[in-house]
């Protein structure tokens, strides 16, 4: 039996478990939030779809009651405040850190070997913050951001090229932040052909700013940060490593000298698997893409380091 636990019944978390349940990526998921019923509604409304959309998984709700998330395989964290049109990403550490780290240590006491996947943002920050408070082997501990990210420069691709998302492959790497996100727009592709066939090099570098842009656009669409993409990248993270799929993702993983980095959480492609992170692939960069990996690098750090002002760590 494999059980999956969603911390935060939001827009996000909510997506999330849908998409679990829908593709029945485990047989038990749980959603937890600490508003009183959200998730035991949501949970009951989403069962109520079981016979229409013909699902098995099981789903159920509790408010802020962490026994009932016990044995998770894998525990999805969402809770926190997203942002608001105008914000940054950044912007929402001093309230997400200390939810996260709470969070993070009521999940582990009842899943002591759990993968954790942390959602919330600023997510390499709280990806980190997650990493140093529990003290869990490094393999286990996977921020969300660059399934994401990647996904959304697919769909900018195929857009410019006129096609189906499918068909062209694209990965975005460093920090999840409207300005850390770095495509790699020089390894893309349509159906095996770099982009630069097709595009031309004005119309690759608008791609790569949608693409970085890309949640702030939607977030002032929405009058809040989008949910459909970021719940289904939650679930397909989820996916790849309850089914052991050894599928290649960029996900914000601590670097001990990869990417010449030490000392942080930083997106780059990991290999997922059963035991979380199974690899870290590191990538041919030119020098132009170290820099930009460097910079990113830097920039996450800076946003690190306040995590000692607003005393999480
Ligand atoms: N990494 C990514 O790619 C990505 C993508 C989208 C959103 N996000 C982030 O995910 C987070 C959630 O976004 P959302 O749109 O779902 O927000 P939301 O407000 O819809 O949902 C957040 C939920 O967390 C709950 N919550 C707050 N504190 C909690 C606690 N201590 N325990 C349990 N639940 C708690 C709230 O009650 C709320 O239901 C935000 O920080 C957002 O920025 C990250
Ligand atoms: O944009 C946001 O603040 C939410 C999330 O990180 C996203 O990229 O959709």
């Amino acid at each position: 039996m494999s059980k999956v636990t969603v911390v935060g019944a939001g827009n996000v978390g909510a997506t999330c478990a849908n998409v679990l349940a829908f593709n029945e990526v485990a047989d038990e998921v749980v959603m937890l939030d600490v508003k009183e019923g959200v998730s035991e509604g949501k949970a009951m409304d989403m069962m109520q779809t079981a016979q229409l959309l013909g699902f098995d998984t099981t789903l159920t709700g509790c408010t802020n009651d962490y026994a009932q998330t016990a044995d998770s395989d894998v525990v999805v964290i969402t809770s926190g405040i997203p942002r608001k049109p105008g914000m940054t990403r950044e912007e929402l550490i001093g309230v997400n850190a200390g939810i996260v780290k709470s969070v993070a240590e009521n999940l582990l006491k009842y899943s002591p070997n759990a993968i954790i996947v942390v959602i919330s943002n600023p997510m390499d920050t709280m990806t980190y913050l997650a990493l140093k408070s529990l003290g869990l082997p490094k393999n286990r501990i996977i921020g969300m951001g660059g399934a994401l990210d990647s996904s959304r420069f697919k769909y900018f691709l195929s857009q410019a090229l006129g096609c189906n998302a499918n068909e062209v492959e694209g990965m975005v790497i460093g920090g999840h932040g409207d300005t850390t996100m770095i495509p790699l727009t020089r390894f893309a592709t349509y159906k095996g052909l770099p982009i630069s066939n097709f595009l031309s090099a004005e119309k690759i570098e608008e791609v790569a700013k949608s693409t970085m842009v890309g949640g702030a656009t939607l977030t002032g669409l929405l009058g809040t940060s989008a949910w459909y993409a970021p719940g289904a990248a939650g679930a397909f993270v989820v996916e790849a490593i309850l089914h052991n799929q050894m599928k290649l993702v960029p996900c914000s993983v601590s670097l001990e000298g990869e990417y010449g980095e030490t000392d942080i959480c930083c997106g780059v492609p990991v290999i997922l698997g059963k035991n979380g992170i199974e690899k870290i692939v590191e990538l041919p960069l030119d020098e132009a893409e170290k820099a930009a990996f460097k910079a990113s690098a830097d920039a996450v750090r800076k946003v690190n380091g306040a995590l000692k002002e607003v005393g999480a760590l």
